[in-house]
């Protein structure tokens, strides 16, 4: 295969431990790494291809994954820590040194608001849930991605057991259009 989905992914999916008590983070600073403390296992992991999610150099795909934010926690080095693009819906906080996104986090009123979005590479711990589907695979196109190839990458994916959607999944979905029908005043009158 000419390209990489993601190393976590490439090789098949390894099965997370129903019993994970949670981990550490680090960016890839070899001085002052920032550390992010999780609690728990993380929820709704995925690979992403949108632009604007962190992936590693060379991966096509994100695998980002959501926690409540109860569950985080900076504790080493925060002060290296910038939001990427303060208008986004999801505050990436990212490293200003190595450029690696530590957490996402939604302050504005939306279905997410109260989860945080992380990367579980970042972590050396073994156990987190792997990733149950494939995101906004259709925006790889708009990096630059040739579209003849999009078959192939969709194939690698159901290859591995990962469904290929352009948005999120049905669930998450679901969930963000119940939001919407709530906010205008709308949920069951159809
Ligand atoms: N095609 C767009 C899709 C971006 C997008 O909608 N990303 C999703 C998945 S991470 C999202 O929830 N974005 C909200 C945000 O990034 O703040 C891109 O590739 O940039
Ligand atoms: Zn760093
Ligand atoms: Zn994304």
């Amino acid at each position: 295969m000419a390209f990489s989905l993601h190393p976590l992914i490439d090789n098949g999916l390894t099965k997370g431990s129903d019993s994970f008590p949670g981990g550490k983070l680090h960016c890839h600073c070899s001085s002052k790494p920032v550390e992010v403390t999780i609690k728990g296992n993380v929820l709704h992991n995925h690979a992403c291809g949108c632009s604007q999610c962190w992936k590693p150099k060379g991966a096509l795909f994100s695998i980002v994954a959501v926690v409540p934010v109860d569950n985080v926690e900076v504790t080493a080095n925060g002060d290296k820590l910038e939001i990427v693009n303060k208008d986004a819906t999801i505050l990436r906080h990212a490293c200003k040194d190595c450029g690696v996104h530590l957490y996402g986090r939604i302050e504005k009123d939306h279905a997410f608001k109260g989860l945080d979005f992380v990367h579980v590479e970042l972590s050396d711990e073994k156990g987190w849930q792997e990733p149950q589907f494939a995101a906004f695979v259709s925006s790889l196109i708009e990096q630059g991605f040739d579209p003849a190839k999009m078959g192939d990458v969709r194939a690698k994916l159901k290859s591995i057991g990962l469904e290929s959607y352009d948005a999120l999944s049905p669930p998450l979905m679901d969930a963000l259009a119940t939001f919407a029908a709530e906010k205008a005043g709308v949920k069951g009158k159809l």
